[in-house]
């Protein structure tokens, strides 16, 4: 299999990695005209690899079978719209990403290619241009954004790889909507309270995320997406206790002057629940202190 990598950030460099150790070594594309990227890994035993990838060729990026997105939310739509000479409507297109975008936009960017969304649990960490750090493993999910005959023939070979730990997901919007969760309680209270995720797990933070709890499920019943509180709760506090020691994304951004994904997390459930008009008090605060720290870094309302 033909397989690029666009975005040779955390993800990307991890994935590109963790597909060398099956034999495929995929090309990948990043912000340079690089031929070629060298690459280290430190595992999560501390120890490293280093790999050589081709890269940054548009023919092979039009002759991959398949591309893993691994872009933030908000450089999507503009990435893919830039590269759209480079890629063939035949491409399978993995979007591996947090936050949800407009799959509207997405299907009338490449209406004809097979798309495809994956909800990853893995975590890693870049140290520096070359280095990624792997902070955690566990599941990934993936499912079609527009199923098409061929859609489940795609999620196979790529299950069958076993290149990571990945699960099909027929309804994946709703494995977004579930991170969606976990990534507007634990990524914006370790933001705004500058702490690794594993400070939530203290009791001054329980009413918090009971509070923002309620308001997500609220908002998920109203999309036809019945969950229980408690397993809101439950999967949020699995996952401060699994990734204890990680710096949450959006932390790792405003610690790093970056742009946050916030306008495709909370701005996607405020977008909901105007839809849905529902009062959701909590999320705007957290989303306005957000967006008012981007816009002290220098970032734009987009
Ligand atoms: N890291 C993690 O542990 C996890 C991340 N995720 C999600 O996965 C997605 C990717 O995250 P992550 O890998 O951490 O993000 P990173 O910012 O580390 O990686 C994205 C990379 O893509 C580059 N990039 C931006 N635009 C282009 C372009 N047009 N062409 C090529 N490269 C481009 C960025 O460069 P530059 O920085 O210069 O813009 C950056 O190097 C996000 O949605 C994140 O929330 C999900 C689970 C865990
Ligand atoms: C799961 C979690 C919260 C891990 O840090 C994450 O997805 C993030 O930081 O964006």
């Amino acid at each position: 299999m033909n397989i690029s990598i666009i975005g040779n950030g955390a993800i990307g460099s991890l994935l590109a990695h963790k597909l060398v150790n099956i034999g495929n070594f995929p090309h990948l594309w990043d912000k340079t005209n690089n031929p070629i990227i060298q690459s280290h890994l430190i595992n999560l035993n501390g120890k490293k690899t280093t790999h050589t990838f081709k890269a940054n060729n548009s023919t092979l990026l039009i002759k991959s079978d398949t591309i893993f997105i691994c872009l933030k939310a908000h450089a999507i739509l503009k990435s893919m719209h830039v590269l759209q000479k480079y890629i063939s409507y035949k491409t399978n297109l993995i979007f591996v990403h947090n936050g949800i975008i407009s799959r509207e936009k997405l299907n009338k960017l490449y209406p004809y290619n097979s798309k495809f969304i994956m909800v990853t649990s893995l975590a890693a960490q870049k140290l520096n241009l070359n280095t990624v750090r792997h902070t955690g493993d566990n599941f990934s999910w993936i499912g079609a954004i527009n199923k098409s005959y061929n859609s489940q023939k795609v999620i196979s070979r790529l299950i069958n790889l076993n290149f990571i730990k990945l699960n099909s997901a027929p309804q994946i919007y709703n494995i977004q909507l579930k991170k969606l969760c976990i990534n507007m309680i634990i990524n914006y209270i370790t933001t705004v309270n500058d702490c690794k995720n594993g400070a939530l797990a203290q009791k001054k933070y329980n009413q918090l995320i009971l509070d923002l709890s309620t308001e997500c499920r609220n908002i998920l019943e109203k999309e036809q997406f019945n969950i229980e509180l408690e397993e809101i709760l439950a999967i949020t506090y699995e996952v401060i206790q699994k990734t204890q020691n990680n710096t949450s994304s959006m932390l790792q951004d405003k610690i790093n002057n970056r742009k946050t994904e916030a306008d495709y997390i909370s701005g996607y459930f405020i977008e909901l629940a105007h839809k849905h008009n529902l009062e959701i008090p909590l999320i705007i605060s957290y989303h306005n202190k957000i967006k008012q720290l981007q816009e002290r870094i220098g970032h734009d309302r987009t």
